[in-house]
């Protein structure tokens, strides 16, 4: 896989954390994430013998919820390029039985090793923020999924209300930085701030989506405007 080297950094951070990475988002989120997750899951629209796809799935919170919506006559990929990610994704997966029907695939997320029209459902936790294309990222997302099929992109959003906004830019800088500070992983953690700054808000999320070609996208604000999901339909 050849990546820039944006990209490779951006991997190379989530490999560095993926031994904390589950248990901080538990700590820091107060186990919220998990709600957040599940809400873009029944975003996404899974039905059971579903094919899906978990873009940037990380540890695979999100593709394991899938596989339960989809079932044994279902399949989920978990595609991410973090292989230190997938290798925590891959062990968790171990632990259940029946087995959920769920693959793990290290790939770009901006040139997906899958043929065009192929997916019913997608979903995409926290990663539409951490690619370094993200026109293309839609455009590759709108190619692999089926016709009228639908994708829920969950990520931060800043708060439109000035108080909960200084709340999250406080939370993330002094609670969250701090927590990390204590295994040595500031640098890595200090990145999301900054990151959000970057981030479209909801509106362009959604003209962006039309553009790579979306029929449909809505951007819905959760957690009093500290998250949104973007739910497309192609
Ligand atoms: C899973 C979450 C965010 C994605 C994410 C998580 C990380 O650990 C990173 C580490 C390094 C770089 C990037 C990321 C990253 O993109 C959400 C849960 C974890 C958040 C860090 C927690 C932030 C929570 C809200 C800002 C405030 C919550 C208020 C609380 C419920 C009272
Ligand atoms: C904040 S984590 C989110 C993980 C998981 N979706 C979750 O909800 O916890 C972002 C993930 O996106 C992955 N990622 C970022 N850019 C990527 C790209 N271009 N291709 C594949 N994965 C990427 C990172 O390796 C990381 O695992």
């Amino acid at each position: 896989m050849t990546l820039n080297s944006r990209s490779t950094e951006i991997r190379n951070l989530f490999d560095r954390i993926a031994p904390v990475y589950d248990s901080l988002n538990d700590w820091l989120s107060l186990a919220q994430h998990r709600i957040w997750k599940q809400m873009t899951v029944k975003w996404s629209d899974p039905s059971p013998g579903d094919i899906c796809l978990d873009l940037c799935c990380g540890s695979g919170d999100i593709a394991l919820m899938l596989a339960r919506q989809v079932g044994s006559a279902g399949k989920v990929f978990g595609v991410d390029f973090s292989c230190q990610q997938l290798a925590i994704a891959s062990e968790r997966t171990q632990n259940y039985y029946p087995p959920l029907s769920v693959t793990w695939v290290e790939a770009d997320a901006l040139n997906l090793p899958f043929p065009n029209n192929h997916f019913d459902c997608a979903t995409m936790g926290y990663g539409l923020r951490n690619v370094t294309d993200i026109p293309h990222c839609l455009q590759e997302l709108h190619r692999v999924l089926k016709l009228g099929a639908k994708a829920a992109i969950l990520d931060f959003h800043r708060p439109s209300n000035p108080a909960l906004r200084s709340f999250q830019e406080w939370y993330l800088e002094k609670i969250v930085v701090n927590a990390a500070k204590y295994l040595g992983l500031t640098e890595e953690y200090a990145y999301i701030a900054p990151s959000l700054d970057q981030f479209p808000i909801g509106s362009k999320q959604v003209e962006l989506a039309l553009q790579a070609g979306f029929a449909t996208a809505t951007h819905y604000q959760i957690a009093s405007g500290m998250m949104g999901v973007l739910v497309i339909a192609k």
